[in-house]
């Protein structure tokens, strides 16, 4: 159970305690933050509302330690990592729990996503030892004007201290998918969880306590974004910031110094689907794509554009499936379960009833209770309705019907967003030239969008980013290139 056992000291009465310098602390604010229950809409767990002086205190820690962390051989690294990895999944149990608990995804996705966390932080241990234990060796002969007097060697070396801040509907695997590349690069790390999902992020966090980590290298501060958010990103301690979420990235993009950012925000992916498609393979990618965690991932089909010749069949193939998804609590493995909050359900409604004005298509009757409701499936969505191009982040899915592929590509590139997007057509020449035209960070052909595997490039285009994720380029990004330059008294070439 969360908060027993091995991790009964991360509790303090009935408020989750906050991690810093190694130990697990209770803040000095007195205050706690309320962690709602998506489906039973009570009270769930509390976590400490952290002050600004305990972020400062987090903050020098992190500085001193990184000193050493840096200086720790990357085998290490590699090996503690390894160890929180195997602790991690050793006892997803509590973490699945609280996932269920605080952001209402299923049982079995939320034990899959702890386990997905062991395995992205084993094989970042793995990757960073390769990619960080090569350089690059440049000889100046090559550039016009050089003799080979210069032996330029270069290696990638931390930037310090990273701020990483996961959103609520992934917050164990969005949290590790920072944490890991930041401590595997020598960076130390200071993580503020997501306040649905806070507690699933402390059970992790204590996992890598357990494995050993030097005091003060990672340190996770707990409370309300909209309190203590502005002060961990303008913080001038931070080297680096990692953040997944909404619009919220673009306000910190704008106000952060000049440090790297990693920036993974909305998407309103598109799923064009074009007349010689499979059309039950289409159906399944929508029910999979649209409906997963309830509409609730960053990559999920947010707009069908079908040809107009297929969509009768298409949606009647959709509206088959949709009446098979059950509906419930996540302790049941329903398919569709409670929105994670009043507000984002009323939310949801109200592009509902924005498209219900305009006169789309209900293929199902629009229900609600609390922060449950029920998958819906919209057809004829038209340009002039909002969800045509905002992104519910619930289990409603828009279809609009294009008659030309152009049309379809045309809707896909006006969005604000361009995260990415999917075709399905069983010509692989029109899919490369449509994936070349959408301007999206990634296509998908013949599946629907997802950011798995984990070690596969991510980004987003547009207002959905800045940088790119994966484990690779998320070691990349936090490190920066130094080079030593070797300069010969006269020009050397080796010789035979
Ligand atoms: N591209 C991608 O990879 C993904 C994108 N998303 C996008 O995220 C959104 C949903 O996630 P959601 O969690 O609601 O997103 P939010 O942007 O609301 O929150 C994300 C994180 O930011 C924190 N936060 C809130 N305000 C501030 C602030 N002023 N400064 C710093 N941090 C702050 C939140 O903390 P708190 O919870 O305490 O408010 C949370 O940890 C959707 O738009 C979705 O598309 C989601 C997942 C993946
Ligand atoms: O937040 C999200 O939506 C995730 O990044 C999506 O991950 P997935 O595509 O692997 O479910």
């Amino acid at each position: 159970m969360a908060g027993t056992g091995l991790f009964a000291e991360i509790l303090d009465g009935e408020v989750y305690k906050y991690y810093a310098d190694g130990e697990w602390k209770t803040s000095s604010s007195g205050k706690s933050v309320a962690i709602m229950n998506p489906a039973t809409r009570k009270t769930q767990y509390k976590v400490q509302a952290c002050t600004q002086e305990e972020v400062n205190a987090v903050m020098e820690l992190a500085k001193s330690a990184q000193k050493s962390w840096a200086k720790t051989p990357l085998w290490k690294r590699a090996e503690l990592l390894h160890k929180a990895a195997a602790i991690l999944k050793d006892n997803k149990a509590p973490m699945a729990e609280s996932l269920v608990k605080e952001i209402a995804k299923p049982a079995k996705d939320s034990v899959t996503e702890v386990v997905r966390s062991g395995d992205l932080i084993s094989y970042c241990a793995e990757e960073g030892v390769r990619i960080l234990g090569e350089g690059k060796f440049l000889l100046s002969d090559s550039f016009p004007g050089n003799d080979r007097t210069k032996y330029c060697l270069t290696s990638k070396i931390p930037l310090g201290v990273v701020l990483a801040i996961p959103p609520f509907n992934y917050p164990v695997n969005l949290a590790v998918s920072k944490i890991a590349p930041a401590l595997i690069a020598g960076n130390s790390l200071v993580l503020k969880p997501p306040t649905q999902g806070a507690v699933s992020c402390l059970h992790m966090v204590h996992c890598f306590h357990l494995a050993g980590f030097p005091k003060g290298l990672i340190s996770c501060i707990t409370g309300k974004g909209s309190e203590i958010g502005d002060f961990l990103t303008m913080h001038p301690a931070v080297n680096c910031i990692s953040f997944t979420g909404g619009d919220t990235g673009i306000s910190i993009s704008k106000k952060a110094g000049m440090i790297p950012l990693q920036m993974e925000l909305g998407g309103k992916d598109a799923c064009i689907v074009l007349d010689d498609a499979d059309l039950d393979l289409v159906a399944s990618n929508i029910i999979k794509g649209g409906f997963s965690y309830s509409g609730q991932r960053c990559t999920a089909v947010k707009v069908v554009l079908v040809m107009e010749s297929v969509a009768d069949e298409l949606v009647e193939k959709v509206k088959a499936k949709v009446a098979k998804l059950t509906v419930g609590p996540p302790e049941e493995n329903s398919d569709i379960t409670a929105v994670v909050s009043e507000s984002s359900a009323n939310f949801i409604e109200g592009l509902v009833m924005d498209a219900k004005e305009k006169g789309a298509t209900f293929c199902q009757e629009y229900k609600r209770e609390g922060n449950l409701i029920w998958p819906l499936l919209l057809d004829n969505v038209r340009p002039d309705m909002r969800i045509a191009w905002e992104e519910p982040f619930g289990p409603v899915v828009p279809v609009l019907r294009i008659n030309s592929v152009e049309e379809g590509i045309n809707h896909c590139n006006a969005s604000n967003f361009g995260l990415q997007g999917c075709v399905f057509t069983k010509d692989i020449n029109k899919a490369i030239l449509i994936s070349d035209a959408m301007e999206t960070g990634t296509v998908q052909i013949n599946s629907a969008p997802a950011r798995g595997p984990d070690h596969f490039p991510f980004q987003g285009l547009k207002d959905s980013g800045i940088g790119s994720q994966g484990v690779t380029n998320s070691i990349n990004l936090m490190t920066k290139v130094k080079t030593t330059v070797i300069n010969l008294p006269t020009p050397s070439y080796s010789m035979g």
